[in-house]
C-alpha cells in the first residue's frame, strides 16, 4: 500500500515553501523569515496530518536497535520493496544480504494498522522515517517497534553463518610483522547426531553445552564472566576436532582458530585475543605442541642473553601469558565465550594449565566403540541394523580402531560397493587389527619371558661365582 497521496502532496507543498525558504537564504536580512516559515509550515503539516511521523536516526540512540530494525525490514523488503539494493556486509564471503535502497518505501501491518518505512540518507547519515496514523500512536511506540526490533534481533540469529577465523601473519604498514583474524564461512557438516560417541558421553556434554547457553543469569548471579573451557583429549583420528564443528554447529558460534605458534609475543597475544567477538569458541589445537613451540624458543633465546629485549620476557607468548588471559582479560571483555584446548598426550599436559578450574571439563575422546559404529554405519551407509553388526560388535571390543579409521574402511570405494561389502571390509581391517595386536602382544610376552630368563641365568651365574669364591677362601 503506497503512502496517503493527500499527505504526500502536502509534502511537495512543504517542500515548494521550503525551496523559497532556500531561496531567501540567499538574502541575509531574510533568514529569520525563513526559519519562522519553515517552523510553522511543519507544525502546520503536522497539526492537519491525521499521521505522525517518527524519524530514527543510525547514530543516535542504541545502534543495535537501529541495526535490528534494518534487519527486519530488509527481511520484508525482499517482498515489499519495488527496487532492491545489493548490499554485501563487510565483505564478499558473506552471503547477499537484500535491504532497502535509499527513499525506498516499504508498507507494514501491525494488528490491522498501516505502517510505512522510508529510508533516507542526509549527509552521510541514515535515517529511517517511519508514518503511521496519529490515533495508534501509543500502540505503535510501545509495542509495534519493540516488536520490529525484537523480530529483527531474532532474523538475524536466524540467519547468522558461522565464520572460522584464523590468525594469519602479514605485514603491516610501518613493515613489521602484523597478525589479524581472517575468516571465511564455515560449512561443517557435523552435529552431535553424526558424531562417533558412547550416548551417554554424549548427552552430558550436550547438556553441559545447553546449561553455558542459557547460563546468563545463573553465571551474572554467582558474579562469573560467561566462559567455559574444555580439554579434549584422545589419540588422533578420535573426532577432537570434528566434536568442536558439532559444538559450534549446535550453539551457533563463530570458530576461532588460534595458531599459537605463528604470535611472536604477549601483545600479539593480547590484540588477537581482544579482537574475539561474543558468542565464539577459541580453539588452541594440539596444546602440547603450542605450548613445546614457544617454550624451545624461550630456551633458544635463554642461551644469547645479550641478544634479549629488556622486555623480552613480557613480549613472548608464555604459558603463564596464555594461564593469565584465561582468567583475565578476557573475562573483563564479557560476552560468551568457549576456549577448547585439544591435546593427544593429556600426561604431557602442564598440569597448571589444566587442573581444575582452568578447564572446566576433561574430554576424553577415544577408540571406536559400538554405539560409535552404529551412528557412522547410520551416516555413511544409511543402515541401522545388519547381520554382521554382531560380529563387529564382538570385534571393536577385542580390538581398538579408531573412528576415523572405521569410518576409512566404510565408506563405499565404488559404485558396486555396497553395505554388506563396506561391513565385510571393516571386519577383515578389524581382524587384521586384532593378529597384529595379538602378534604384538606374544612378542611382548616373549620378550619378558627372555629378559626374565636371561635375569635367573646371570643370578645363578653369579650365585655360582660367589660360591667359587667362597670354597677358595676356604
Ligand atoms: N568421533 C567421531 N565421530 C565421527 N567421525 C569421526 C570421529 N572421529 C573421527 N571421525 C572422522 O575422522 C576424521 C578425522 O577426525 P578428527 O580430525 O576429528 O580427529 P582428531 O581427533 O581431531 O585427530 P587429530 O588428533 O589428528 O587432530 C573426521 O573427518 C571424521 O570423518
Ligand atoms: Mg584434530
Amino acid at each position: 500500500m503506497q503512502m496517503p497521496t493527500l499527505w504526500a502532496q502536502l509534502g511537495s507543498i512543504m517542500g515548494s515553501l521550503m525551496f523559497l525558504s532556500a531561496i531567501l537564504k540567499s538574502f541575509p536580512p531574510f533568514s529569520l523569515i525563513r526559519g519562522y516559515l519553515r517552523v510553522y509550515t511543519n507544525r502546520l503539516t503536522s497539526r492537519l496530518s491525521p499521521y505522525v511521523r517518527i524519524s530514527i536516526s543510525e547514530y543516535s540512540g542504541d545502534c543495535r536497535a537501529f541495526s535490528a530494525i534494518q534487519t527486519y525490514l530488509s527481511d520484508n523488503s525482499s517482498r515489499l520493496a519495488n527496487r532492491l539494493k545489493d548490499n554485501f556486509l563487510r565483505n564478499t564471503q558473506n552471503p547477499l544480504v537484500l535491504t532497502m535502497d535509499d527513499n525506498e518505501e516499504i508498507s507494514d501491518e501491525f494488528h490491522g494498522i498501516n505502517i510505512w518505512w522510508v529510508s533516507v540518507v542526509k549527509s552521510h547519515e541514515m535515517f529511517l522515517n517511519l508514518t503511521f496514523p496519529k490515533r495508534h500512536r501509543d500502540l505503535i511506540t510501545s509495542q509495534y517497534l519493540s516488536h520490529v526490533i525484537e523480530e529483527g534481533k531474532a532474523i538475524a540469529a536466524r540467519n547468522r553463518k558461522i565464520k572460522l577465523y584464523t590468525n594469519l601473519p602479514g605485514r603491516g604498514s610501518n613493515g613489521l610483522t602484523s597478525i589479524d583474524w581472517k575468516h571465511v564461512l564455515f560449512e561443517h557438516p557435523a552435529s552431535f547426531d553424526t558424531l562417533a560417541l558412547r550416548p551417554e558421553k554424549k548427552e552430558e556434554i550436550v547438556k553441559d553445552l545447553v546449561k553455558f547457553k542459557n547460563g546468563k543469569d545463573y553465571y551474572a548471579k554467582m558474579g562469573k564472566p560467561l566462559k567455559r573451557g574444555y580439554l579434549l583429549y584422545g589419540p588422533p583420528g578420535t573426532g577432537k576436532s570434528t566434536m568442536i564443528a558439532a559444538m559450534a554447529n549446535f550453539l551457533n558460534y563463530d570458530i576461532y582458530d588460534l595458531e599459537l605458534t605463528s604470535v611472536e609475543n604477549n601483545m600479539m597475544f593480547r590484540k588477537l585475543l581482544i579482537g574475539i567477538e561474543s558468542k565464539s569458541i577459541m580453539v588452541i589445537e594440539d596444546i602440547d605442541c603450542s605450548l613445546n613451540f614457544t617454550e624451545k624458543r624461550k630456551e633458544k633465546k635463554e642461551k644469547k642473553p645479550e641478544e634479549e629485549d629488556e622486555d623480552d620476557d613480557y613480549r613472548k607468548v608464555t604459558l603463564s601469558g596464555l594461564l593469565n588471559f584465561i582468567d583475565g582479560i578476557w573475562s573483563a571483555l564479557g560476552g560468551e565465550r568457549i576456549i577448547v584446548f585439544t591435546t593427544n598426550y593429556v600426561d604431557k599436559m602442564d598440569p597448571a594449565l589444566i587442573r581444575s578450574g582452568r578447564m572446566d571439563k576433561h574430554i576424553e575422546l577415544s577408540y571406536c566403540c559400538y554405539e560409535g559404529f552404529k551412528v557412522l554405519a547410520k551416516n555413511y551407509l544409511d543402515v541401522e541394523s545388519h547381520h554382521l553388526f554382531g560380529r563387529i560388535d564382538r570385534l571393536l571390543k577385542e580390538t581398538e580402531m579408531t573412528p576415523a579409521d572405521v569410518v576409512e574402511n566404510l565408506m563405499p570405494k565404488s559404485m558396486e560397493d555396497d553395505n554388506e561389502s563396506c561391513l565385510k571390509r571393516l571386519i577383515e581391517a578389524l581382524e587384521l587389527v586384532k593378529e597384529a595386536r595379538s602378534r604384538k602382544q606374544e612378542e611382548e610376552e616373549k620378550k619378558e619371558e627372555d629378559e626374565g630368563n636371561r635375569k635367573d641365568l646371570s643370578a645363578e651365574e653369579e650365585e655360582g661365582e660367589e660360591t667359587r669364591n667362597l670354597m677358595t677362601l676356604h
